[in-house]
């Protein structure tokens, strides 16, 4: 199951990824915002995280103007690491090397084409399980 949450910024990106996530069968939970109206991009980040701590959900897409709000706020939450991703080798990479479990977005940054192409890579995309890497994410979870 996968958790999607945006502010007003990130409002009709998370409308375009609902749509690739339905045709293509991928579950998911939508935590909101509804609309447009303008609203507070962390009570959607906690949402969404919450349901990945709580293991409700497996991994998160957040997504904002900018993807920089949401992603800060998602970043504080221990358990959470939430990468924005503009590009298909970083959602590559930070599934690979991170085992994020959030996948971070800006709204008004990235067309949806591009959106999407970077949804798919990081859900299905796996964890390296390299030591090296094991050891890394360790470390930042155990500050
Ligand atoms: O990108 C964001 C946070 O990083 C927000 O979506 C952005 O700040 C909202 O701006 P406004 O209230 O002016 O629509």
């Amino acid at each position: 199951m996968i958790a999607i949450g945006s502010d007003h910024g990130g409002f009709q990106l998370k409308q375009e990824i609902i749509e690739y996530l339905e045709a293509n069968k991928v579950e998911y939970k939508d935590y909101g915002c509804y609309d447009e109206k303008s609203c507070d991009y962390p009570d959607f980040a906690k949402k969404v995280c919450n349901a990945i701590v709580n293991k409700e959900c497996e991994k998160g897409i957040l997504i904002c103007g900018t993807g920089i709000g949401i992603s800060i706020t998602a970043n504080k939450i221990k358990g959470i690491r939430a990468a924005l991703c503009h590009d298909c080798f970083s959602a590559k990479a930070t599934r690979e090397h991170n085992n994020a479990n959030i996948l971070a977005l800006g709204g008004r940054i990235v067309g949806s084409e591009l959106a999407k192409m970077i949804v798919d890579i990081f859900l299905n995309t796996e964890f390296s399980n390299d030591e090296r890497h094991i050891r890394r994410i360790n470390k930042i979870e155990s500050n």
